[in-house]
């Protein structure tokens, strides 16, 4: 469990703060993460990395010559925003382009997509190499599907490498998809963990047993055994790793492979090389040459115990790169050339926006608007344990606190926007803004594209009508549906469609906007509830997909509960009007 901590909420940007003091030789703290000190060749590809906290080294740790250019560092256990990726990457860029690469989570790609179309929208040519290294989390048939673990580090490593050598922005790619082809991983855990502040670990592994194939986020595994000794644990990591050669390598024996034996959070070094002496063993046996391997924690999972095998199927490019010297604060190899420290400029200083004119009716609903959002903000504080209890039954246990970091940037952003003059469209605009750049996650990014959204619909120009309400609600709900699910997969968007198809009808028929939004929220609370007996097929959840079976979608919840207290502000306006 975690014992130092100040305040949960702030651990994750704490973290970050005491990393950055201790390691400013190699890193640079910026908006949304950290970059390297030093100075990059002009014209070099930047490599981008990122993730959630909670897996240190990965991924500040990998930041350094030879690896990492930059890295978005979301909070525990939670993608970094789109805002957070982009700043980072626009401080890492020198001209070259720039390869985003992280592990394969739901919302770590549905950021980094963001950022990418935002940079390619600004000039910046951008690629993404997602790592799927960990073969448990999928069948071979659709190992586009599996989970990134140790092996993000030979691919960040190889990528980073050919930057170095001056290969073009397509060439790195080339080189990183190979990397990540020839990559395998393979992990075990003997507990779970707990996040700090938390009274209840997030996951558990019953005592005395051994958790095969679990995810780094308490993912469910293959299996479950007895704990094993050493011995049969190389025994297991080498064999399930032999079991499936990768696209290219037609026989184990004469291949040479780069070898990361990686602990999960606390497992000792000792029992590492333990098993480590022989996994060499049987690795040679089975007539492979091991080089360059490590032992180490290389991605950890908080304080779980247990570890991973990787194999990294080199061929001469890979292995030259794989061997090409680096410097970061959490993996050093060989001697890397001086380079130039640049100065202690704060890097992309966040530039306060000028809050464009409005009219005097969109001023006043901006009131209204705001209003809302602090009942939303009210809402969320007061299901805060019940959310985060409800996405635990089959998701991460964050979505109370991923919603309460939104909301309450939100409402701070629109706060600022209010008093600058806003109309009702731009303080959505910058409300969704802030909710999605301080939430990261996937509800985060879902929710700051539902208020822009909303936002655009309702414009800075005049009153909004029900009619544009509605029409704003059903922007809103088609930006939720770019992000791919649809009805039935058991996520928010079983309660934004009926929701949303509730209040237009409402409005056609006549209905004001207070009945309408009325008649709607409850009808979103029901759907809300009927998610419980749905089947995940999106994000996190859907690995734990049974589990979930009569427990509602916590994302579904909040936004239930949220269309609900909204319903109660847009009446209390309604009357205040009436009286006034
Ligand atoms: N593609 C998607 N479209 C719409 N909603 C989604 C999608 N993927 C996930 N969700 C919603 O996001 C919620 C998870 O949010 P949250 O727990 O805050 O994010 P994270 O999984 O990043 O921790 C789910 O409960 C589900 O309602
Ligand atoms: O947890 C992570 C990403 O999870 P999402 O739930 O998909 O946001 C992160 O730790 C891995 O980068």
């Amino acid at each position: 469990m975690t014992r130092l901590f100040n305040e949960p909420s702030e651990f994750a940007d704490e973290m970050i703060d005491g990393f950055v003091a201790a390691n400013q030789r190699w890193v640079r703290r910026v908006h949304g993460g950290v970059v390297r000190a030093t100075r990059s060749t002009p014209g070099r590809v930047a490599l981008v990395v990122g993730g959630g906290s909670g897996h240190y080294p990965a991924f500040g740790g990998l930041v350094g010559q030879g690896l990492a250019h930059g890295a978005a560092l979301g909070n525990l256990f939670a993608s970094p925003s789109w805002q957070q990726v982009r700043s980072v990457a626009r401080s890492a860029h020198s001209g070259g382009g720039v390869l985003l690469s992280y592990g394969n989570y739901a919302g770590d790609v549905l950021n980094f997509d963001q950022a990418q179309a935002k940079l390619v929208a600004e000039g910046i040519e951008t690629r993404t190499v997602t790592v799927t290294d960990d073969i448990s989390s999928a069948s071979v048939a659709e190992k586009h599907k599996r989970r990134g673990i140790a092996g993000d580090l030979t691919v960040f490593k190889t990528a980073a490498a050919a930057s170095d050598a001056g290969y073009p922005l397509d060439e790195v790619v080339r080189v990183a998809e190979k990397a990540n082809e020839r990559t395998r991983s393979f992990g075990v855990a003997f507990s779970g963990c707990s996040l700090p502040g938390s009274d209840e670990p997030l996951f558990t592994v019953p005592e005395g047993r051994m958790a095969v194939g679990m995810g780094i986020h308490g993912e469910p595994g293959i299996g479950e055994t007895d704990v094993p000794t050493a011995n049969e644990l190389a025994e297991l990591f080498v064999a399930s790793l032999l079991a499936e050669l990768p696209d290219g390598v037609e026989e184990a024996r004469g291949q040479r492979v780069a070898v990361l034996l990686n602990g999960l959070g606390s497992v000792k070094y000792e029992e590492l090389f333990v098993v480590y002496a022989k996994v060499d063993q049987l690795l040679r046996e089975a007539g492979l040459t091991v080089v360059e391997p490590e032992v180490g924690e290389l991605v950890t999972s908080f304080d779980m115990a247990g570890a991973s095998l990787t194999l990294f199927w080199l061929d001469d490019e890979l292995e030259g790169f794989w061997a090409a010297p680096a410097d970061a604060p959490a993996f050093k190899k060989g001697a890397v050339d001086a380079a130039e420290r640049l100065d202690d400029t704060v890097l992309e200083a966040l530039v306060a926006e000028s809050i464009p004119p409005a009219s005097p009716e969109s001023q006043e609903a901006a009131r209204t608007v705001f209003a809302a959002l602090e009942a939303v903000k009210t809402t969320v504080d007061e299901n805060v344990d019940e959310l985060g209890r409800i996405d635990a039954v089959a998701g991460d246990g964050d979505h109370g606190i991923g919603m309460q970091r939104g909301v309450n940037a939100a409402v701070a952003a629109a706060l600022d926007a209010l008093q600058g003059g806003a109309g009702a469209g731009t303080l959505l605009d910058r409300a969704g803004d802030a909710w999605s750049d301080r939430a990261g996650g996937t509800s985060g990014a879902l929710w700051g594209s539902a208020l822009a959204s909303l936002g655009s619909a309702l414009t800075d120009d005049a009153a909004p009508s029900r009619r544009s309400v509605a029409a704003g609600v059903a922007a809103a709900t088609d930006a939720i549906l770019e992000f791919g699910a649809t009805v039935g997969d058991k996520t928010m968007v079983d309660v934004l469609v009926p929701f949303s198809d509730s209040l237009t009808s409402s409005i056609d028929a006549g209905a004001d906007l207070t009945t309408a939004w009325a008649a709607a929220a409850d009808v979103a609370v029901a759907a809300a509830a009927a998610t419980a007996d749905l089947m995940p097929k999106m994000g996190r959840a859907r690995p734990h997909a049974e589990k979930s079976l009569g427990t509602p979608d916590a994302g579904a919840t909040s936004l239930g509960l949220i269309t609900r207290a909204v319903a109660d502000v847009i009446a209390a306006r309604a009357d205040a009007h009436r009286a006034s």
